[in-house]
């Protein structure tokens, strides 16, 4: 799991370290790094850093200054380095350094552009580039390299113009669309959540020294590979069908019975051993999905560990009473798509709270807006928190970097998933899955973080194939499963 700080915490961090070596020395191994990794790129793209035209825009403060020193070590490797100064005062030593290093002032962008550095604004940004920032930045990145391809667009520990706290970017044609990002001691929210996370590229993380002196606990988290595969429930030689936990499926309706395929799709690739559906599509079930269990209604069906509720479910009488009864049972839930509709207006509200199990919510933007009564808005990943501490439940905030915010103050960003996964039904594939991973037995915010993971894993490989369904998705979650828990 990797962390990622709040700006005031990075700087805290920062200042404790700071206290404890020469001054300078931090910028010194933040642009000795951010150096390192445009060199790097140049190399790959060009073939060496030599004659290579870099153009660096530095803003006023200490992140303008990483760049003109990284800056200046590319003209000691023999770079054609100018720098577009954005403000009348600027890090004054690393400019004489540039300058020294043989890198010339230039008043705009012109000819050719291997490589533009944007130091204009660290974490010290607020809001979207001032006009005359955000001018410069789309002539800079409408110059053509030498390649005749677009230059390469480093930015230096964030893009400029996006919120590094909440990953929010305020206006898009005012912010720096990096190719890569490298940062300097931690992750910061704007690397992995909302559109600064588009805007980020790949992010590189560089050294510094601060990992002992975050002290704080971090504003967001992000699993990878190793997580999912350490908590991915596993089989004993001693297990059986039950033991190994058995998922309900409350989806799916006569106008919907798709969804309720989709959803039995999802869980049959958990890890649990038996899977049940309950409800109108029975027959389709049967048919599609021999393994599973059905019968028509959640109070025929036998126990199960976990129930999932509402894809598909509908809005009437009969699915009220459906999600009543899931509601009433002792074992984690999970509330999707037409559950949420349910709750919405209050109604469940005494058997939420009776709950004891976990309760897992999967909305979109504008299941949320029905439940909290607004969107998310720019800080996704307080407004799930919020709402997971009002519900008691964990909250898994569907999206590109799908949220999952638990009651006790954690958040996760997931780094896996596709566009193309905002497609009909993917949400379905998804709820299965996670139904099954809480009746595996993990704890609910790692199902859901698991369940995000490997289903933005099968988005992506299922993307890689061509056009994508919700079936398509489903058809690479076994395949994902695999990638992910080895
Ligand atoms: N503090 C430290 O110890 C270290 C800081 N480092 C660098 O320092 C950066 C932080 O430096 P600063 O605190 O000087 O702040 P920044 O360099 O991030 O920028 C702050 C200045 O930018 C201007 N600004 C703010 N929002 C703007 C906008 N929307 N459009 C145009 N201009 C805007 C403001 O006038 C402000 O003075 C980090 O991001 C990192 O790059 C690194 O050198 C590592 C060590
Ligand atoms: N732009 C996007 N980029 C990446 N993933 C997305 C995007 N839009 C949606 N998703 C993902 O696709 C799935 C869509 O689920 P949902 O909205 O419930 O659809 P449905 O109800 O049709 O199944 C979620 O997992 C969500 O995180
Ligand atoms: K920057």
């Amino acid at each position: 799991m990797k962390g990622a700080w709040r700006a005031a915490d990075i700087r805290a961090a920062e200042k404790a370290l700071m206290a404890k070596l020469p001054e300078g020395t931090l910028m010194q191994r933040a642009a000795a790094g951010l150096a390192r990794r445009c060199a790097g790129l140049l190399h790959d793209r060009f073939g060496g850093v030599y004659g290579r035209r870099v153009l660096v825009l530095a803003g006023s403060g200490d992140n303008g200054g990483d760049a003109m020193y990284a800056g200046a070590a590319l003209a000691r490797r023999g770079a054609d380095v100018r720098v577009i100064r954005l403000s009348d005062r600027i890090h004054g030593a690393s400019y004489k350094a540039l300058v020294a290093a043989g890198g010339r002032p230039a008043p705009a962008p012109h000819g050719h552009l291997d490589l533009v550095v944007d130091g204009i604004v660290g974490i010290g940004g607020r809001g979207a580039l001032r006009e005359r920032a955000a001018a410069v930045v789309a002539e800079a990145v409408r110059a053509r390299a030498e390649d005749g391809g677009a230059p390469v667009v480093v930015a230096v520990d964030v893009p400029s113009g996006v919120e590094v706290d909440t990953g929010d970017v305020p206006d898009p044609a005012a912010a720096v669309r990096a190719d890569v990002t490298v940062t300097f001691g931690a992750l910061k929210p704007a690397h992995v959540v909302g559109a600064a996370a588009v805007h980020s590229g790949l992010v590189d993380l560089v050294d510094i020294g601060l990992a002992g002196y975050l002290v704080t606990r971090p504003a967001v988290e992000v699993p990878d590979h190793s997580d999912i595969a350490g908590w991915w429930p596993s089989h004993a030689s001693t297990d059986d069908k039950y033991t190994r936990g058995v998922v309900g499926l409350a989806t799916g309706s006569d106008g919907y019975p798709g969804a309720a395929l989709l959803s039995v799709a999802g869980a049959l690739a958990g890890p649990t051993g038996y899977v049940r559906y309950a409800g109108t599509a029975q027959e389709s079930v049967r048919e599609r999905f021999p393994s599973v269990v059905t019968t028509d209604s959640v109070g025929a069906a036998g126990r199960a560990q976990a129930w999932v509720c509402g894809c598909g479910l509908g809005t009437d009488e009969r699915a009220v009473g459906e999600l009543r009864a899931v509601l009433a049972t002792p074992v984690p839930v999970i509330l999707d798509a037409d559950a949420l509709t349910l709750i919405a207006d209050g109604s469940m509200a005494q058997p939420l709270r009776e709950r004891r199990a976990a309760t897992v919510i999967t909305p979109h933007d504008r299941e949320f807006a029905r439940i909290a009564g607004a969107e998310p808005g720019a800080d996704r990943v307080e407004a799930a928190l919020r709402l997971a501490a009002q519900m008691n439940a964990v909250v898994l905030l569907k999206g590109d970097r799908t949220v999952v915010a638990a009651p006790d103050g954690s958040a996760f960003a997931n780094p896996t998933g596709s566009a193309a996964l905002a497609t009909a039904g993917t949400g379905d594939v998804l709820a299965g899955l996670l139904g099954s991973l809480l009746a595996g037995g993990l704890p609910a915010p790692r199902a859901a973080v698991a369940a995000a993971y490997v289903h933005g894993l099968a988005g992506r490989l299922a993307a890689e194939k061509g056009p994508t369904t919700a079936v398509d998705v489903a058809a690479e979650l076994r395949e994902a499963v695999t990638l992910a828990t080895r």
